[in-house]
């Protein structure tokens, strides 16, 4: 078999379902952003920040890892600075090959300068306009669904529950739950994820990365997650081989293809899995749950998703059947109408895959 070349793991179609607006922001645009609100940073060298960043993360605990969004976080307060952030992620995403994405972020903590929530959400979208636009002008379309997330430790999740079917028709597709998962299980935001339900909208949580079986079991079987963000403790319910035994939680995942959204790199910072090689996304693929490859955030992991692929197939020894398996699956699950999904399965990644695979 050809060695896989990273620059054509990059040319390659990809798509990318777990990604934070706040957790991908450029070093060199955080130490402008900065500099403009007064806002303190351990240093304003690009570069230094940039290493920063992922070495704050690299803790070992996703709660010291969260800390590090206080610098993001601080310097996207006002409808500029968060319309930049958004069009520069849509740039990014595009130039690193993605040509659907799927990125969240949560409105309640863009409220410092005194926005209204509508008005966060507008400039966000506005912002994935414009750049999914200029991506288009630089011959690398990208479509873009933004995902409004709920902080779990904070009481408002029924409030941007609303928020997001507001904004349904004007880029928002789905809803997420994220922030500390230990003690702030998902089933505080029931009422929440009740009232999507009945208007038929789509959402995620964030469970099993930091805490285990309880939480993706309550996810799916009390709030009726549609896809779970990370998902990776569903190992904890497989019994290993060979052959592997699946227990009833993990069987009911693959069985009805709930698509997990790993985000390999994230996890050996936060602790969740000790290394790349040991990450349970080997295993997860040769049982084929509905596997898809995520940044998570690509600031505080220094990654991209063409470099995520690349570790799987450093790590995992995948080729492009592979890497063309965990695309089609990413866009299969993406949160968009099923005739959009499909028209970038056959007309973008199908046709790109096969020519490699020829
Ligand atoms: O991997 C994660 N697990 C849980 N919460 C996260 C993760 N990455 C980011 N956030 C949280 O989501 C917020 C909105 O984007 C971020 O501010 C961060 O607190
Ligand atoms: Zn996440």
């Amino acid at each position: 078999m050809v060695a896989i070349r990273y620059e054509d793991i990059v040319k390659v179609p990809k798509a990318l379902l777990h990604d934070h607006l706040d957790g991908g922001l450029r070093p060199a645009t955080v130490v402008e952003l900065a500099a403009e609100v007064g806002h303190e940073l351990p240093t304003t060298d690009p570069e230094a920040l940039g290493r920063w960043f992922v070495e704050a993360a690299n803790s070992g605990s996703l709660e010291r890892y969260l800390e590090t969004f206080a610098h993001t976080v601080a310097v996207m307060q006002t409808a500029p600075a968060l319309r930049r952030v958004a069009r520069e992620c849509a740039l990014d995403l595009a130039a690193d090959g993605v040509v659907y994405a799927e990125v969240r972020f949560a409105p309640e903590q863009h409220l410092e300068q005194h926005l209204t929530l509508d008005e966060v959400v507008e400039a966000v979208v506005a912002g994935f306009v414009e750049g999914s636009e200029q991506a288009a002008a630089a011959g690398t379309p990208i479509r873009i669904g933004t995902l409004l997330t709920a902080m779990r430790h904070a009481a408002r999740s029924q409030e941007i529950a609303e928020l997001a079917v507001r904004h349904r028709d004007t880029g928002v597709v789905g809803f997420d739950i994220a922030g500390a998962e230990a003690g702030f299980p998902p089933t505080r935001h029931l009422d929440a994820f009740e009232y999507l339900q009945r208007e038929n909208f789509h959402f995620t949580i964030h469970a099993g990365e930091a805490f285990g079986l309880p939480s993706i079991w309550q996810a799916i079987q009390w709030c009726g997650a549609d896809r779970l963000g990370h998902g990776v403790r569903i190992v904890d319910d497989i019994t290993p081989g060979p052959p592997p035994v699946l227990g009833r939680l993990a069987a009911y995942v693959r069985d009805k293809r709930i698509p997990l959204e790993l985000c390999p790199s994230s996890n050996v910072q936060t602790g969740a899995v000790a290394s790349i090689v040991d990450h349970p996304i080997g295993l997860l693929r040769d049982l084929r749950f509905r596997v898809t490859v995520n940044t998570d955030n690509r600031l505080m992991s220094g990654t991209s998703m063409s470099r995520e692929m690349a570790l799987l197939v450093d790590a995992f020894g995948y080729g492009w059947k592979e890497l063309q398996w965990f695309t089609i699956n990413a866009m299969k699950s993406a949160f968009i109408p099923f005739d959009e999904r499909l028209r970038i399965i056959d007309e973008v990644i199908k046709p790109a895959y096969g020519k490699l695979l020829a």
